[in-house]
């Protein structure tokens, strides 16, 4: 057998495996739903033959939850870093400090999230990866291709990665904030869109996760989800009016509060724009009312 078809066998083994395991609920009832299957799949394929992984899509669409499953799949332990402008090499790769042992005084090296999960073979997580700073993230690109391998600035050590470690990034493009992502850095990734999901498997997710259990209501709320997803393709409201996490927000509340008023809590306050919110009332007005 030649060694392409070895590969594509083993391809094929992983994703029948994973494939079971979606099949056989293995993957939870707490765990990530895809809108469609080849978003989970094709994430588990990448990941699995040692690509970096780029979950692509707005706030609130499961892109942690999706990062989540995928390390219980792999059974990988997930090391996290969260990125924001303050991100800097000491957050990534670790610091130096000074230790006490057995009454010796010296200098230790605390490893930091890249570090480790390199080290163990873990996956890494990063989320926000377009909130860093352009300058910062360029240290891991030797991290991010081929060569698996970095030189820690702090220690001078060169640690190749293990060969099960593996790579997740989540981007939330056009979210305030956020730069454009670094070509060469984007270049280092597989992209998977992580859309909203809807109908079906909404209702899934919310009979799931969320206290609310009276089944007519929960139809309402996914109509609500469905009637807000279509104002933001028209561009009238914008995209976290229709986020799943301020879904599951308003669904709880609506367990003690009236619905609108849930709504209007846990979903209208926290758009900014006034036009926007009146437009995201008068939708759930007519579904509750
Ligand atoms: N497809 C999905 N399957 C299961 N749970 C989901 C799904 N989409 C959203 N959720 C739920 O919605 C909430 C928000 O999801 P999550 O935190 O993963 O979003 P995110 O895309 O990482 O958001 P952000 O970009 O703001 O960090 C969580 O409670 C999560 O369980």
């Amino acid at each position: 057998m030649n060694i392409q078809t070895e590969i594509q066998e083993l391809v094929n083994d992983r994703r029948k495996k994973f494939s079971q395991s979606i099949d056989n609920g293995l993957v939870g009832n707490s765990g990530y739903k895809a809108a469609e299957e080849s978003i989970l799949i094709d994430a588990i394929t990448a990941l699995a033959i040692g690509k970096n992984v780029l979950l692509k899509g707005p706030t609130g669409s499961g892109k942690t939850k999706l990062a989540e499953t995928l390390s219980n799949l792999f059974k990988q332990p997930m090391h996290s870093i969260n990125c924001s402008v303050d991100l800097d090499a000491e957050a990534m790769l670790g610091y130096k400090t000074i230790s006490h042992k057995e009454g010796v005084s010296g200098i230790e090296f605390i490893e930091g999230p890249v570090i480790k999960a390199m080290k163990k073979g873990h996956l890494l997580y990063i989320d926000e990866i377009n909130m860093a700073k352009p300058e910062t993230l360029p240290i891991l690109n030797g991290v991010l291709d081929y060569r698996r391998t970095i030189t820690n600035p702090f220690t001078g050590e060169v640690i190749t990665a293990d060969g099960s470690f593996g790579v997740v990034a989540a981007i939330n493009e056009g979210y305030v904030g956020t730069v454009p992502l670094n070509e060469a850095l984007k270049n280092r990734f597989v992209i998977i869109e992580v859309p909203y999901i809807q109908r079906e498997v909404l209702k899934e997710v919310l009979q799931q996760q969320s206290r609310l259990q009276d089944p007519k209501l929960i139809d309402k709320f996914v109509t609500l989800s469905s009637d807000l997803i279509i104002q933001v393709n028209n561009g009238q409201v914008s995209e976290e009016a229709a986020s799943i996490r301020a879904l599951i927000d308003a669904c709880d509340l609506a367990v003690y509060l009236p619905p609108l008023r849930a709504i209007q809590r846990g979903i209208v306050d926290k758009v900014e724009d006034e036009r926007e919110r009146a437009a995201i009332y008068n939708i759930a007005q007519t579904l509750f009312e």
